[in-house]
C-alpha cells in the first residue's frame, strides 16, 4: 500500500475554503529538558469544513493532548496548530466558546449550578448580552439537545449520565462554535443512551454543519458518527481514511483495534472486513 499525502494549505486548490484545523510539524514532549518524553514526533493533521474525524489511538498517544492543544489550554514544544485561520495558543479564553466547542469526558459541569446556569455559562462570563437574553439562548440549546424546559432548574445531580452529557453538549454550543471537540462523547453511557447521543450528534451535524473532531474508543460511535478516522500510532497521525477503510490497514494497533471482539461486532453490518491492498488511505 502506497498512502497519498493529504495536501498541505500550500497545495490546496484556488477556490478552496481554508482548513477548520491544520496542524504542522508538531512536537510534544513532556519532562526534563535532557530526558524528554516524546508524545508527537512531527505530527501532521488536517480537518476540513464539516468534517467528522475521530481520533484514535493506544492509551497514551496523545489523542486528548491534542484536543486540549486544538483549543489553545496546552501548546507544543515544537510546530503550528491553526484553528480556524489563527494559532490556536493566540485564541484567548475570553469568547473562545464562540470558536471551538468543547465536550469533556466527564461533562465537567458546575455541581452547584442549575441545568440553565451551566448551558448559559460561558455567555454570561462573556457579558455582552443582557440575562434575559442569555437565558432565552441557554433555552434554546436546551430544546436542541432534546431536554425540556422542565430540566432547566435541575441540578447535575439529579441528571441521568446521557442528560448530563446533554447538557455539557448544549454548552458546549451555546456561543454556535464551527469546530465541536469531543472527548470518548459515549463513555460511561449505557447502549441505548449512547445510541441515542450519536443519533443526536449526528442530526446536530447534519443541521448545522458543525465540524467535528472527537476521541473515542467506542467502535459503535466510530462508525456511527466519523466521516474520517486518524490513527495516532508511532507518535504521529499515521493513517487517516474513511472508517471501513482504515480497518483494513496491515498495522498491530489497527488490528486489535477493529478486529477484536468489539471491533467485529461494530462491524457486522458491513462486509466482512478482509485485508485489502486497496483503496489507500492517506496519511495526514
Ligand atoms: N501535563 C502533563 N505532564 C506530563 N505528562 C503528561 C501531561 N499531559 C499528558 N501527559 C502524558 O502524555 C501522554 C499522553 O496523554 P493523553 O492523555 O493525551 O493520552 P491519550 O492518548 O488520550 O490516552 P488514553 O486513551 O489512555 O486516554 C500520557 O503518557 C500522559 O501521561
Amino acid at each position: 500500500m502506497q498512502p497519498t499525502v493529504q495536501p498541505s494549505a500550500a497545495a490546496r486548490a484556488p477556490g478552496t475554503p481554508p482548513p477548520v484545523v491544520e496542524i504542522r510539524g508538531l512536537w510534544t514532549q513532556f519532562g526534563p529538558e535532557d530526558r524528554p518524553v516524546v508524545i508527537h514526533r512531527d505530527l501532521a493533521l488536517t480537518v476540513e469544513r464539516g468534517e467528522m474525524v475521530s481520533l484514535v489511538g493506544g492509551s497514551g498517544t496523545g489523542k486528548t493532548v491534542l484536543l486540549r492543544q486544538m483549543l489553545g489550554l496546552e501548546h507544543p514544544a515544537r510546530g503550528t496548530v491553526v484553528v480556524l485561520g489563527q494559532p490556536a495558543a493566540q485564541m484567548g479564553r475570553k469568547g473562545a466558546a464562540s470558536r471551538v466547542g468543547m465536550l469533556f469526558q466527564q461533562g465537567a459541569l458546575f455541581s452547584a449550578f442549575s441545568v440553565l446556569d451551566n448551558i448559559a455559562f460561558p455567555l454570561r462570563e462573556l457579558g455582552t448580552l443582557p440575562d434575559d437574553l442569555v437565558r432565552a439562548a441557554a433555552y434554546v440549546k436546551l430544546q436542541m439537545v432534546g431536554l425540556g424546559p422542565q430540566h432547566a432548574n435541575k441540578r447535575p445531580s439529579d441528571l441521568s449520565g446521557g442528560m448530563i452529557k446533554r447538557v455539557a453538549l448544549a454548552r458546549a454550543l451555546i456561543m454556535d462554535p464551527p469546530l465541536l471537540l469531543l472527548d470518548e462523547p459515549t463513555a460511561g453511557l449505557d447502549p441505548h443512551a449512547s445510541d441515542e447521543f450519536c443519533e443526536l450528534l449526528h442530526s446536530l451535524h447534519a443541521e448545522l454543519g458543525i465540524t467535528m473532531v472527537m476521541v473515542t474508543h467506542d467502535l459503535d460511535t466510530l462508525f456511527t458518527l466519523s466521516s474520517r478516522v486518524a490513527v495516532l500510532a508511532e507518535q504521529k497521525v499515521l493513517f487517516t481514511g474513511p472508517p471501513t477503510e482504515v480497518a483494513r490497514i496491515q498495522h498491530p494497533f489497527i488490528h486489535d483495534f477493529f478486529q477484536g471482539e468489539r471491533g467485529r461486532r461494530a462491524m457486522t453490518p458491513m462486509a466482512a472486513v478482509a485485508p485489502a491492498s486497496a483503496p489507500a488511505p492517506s496519511q495526514p
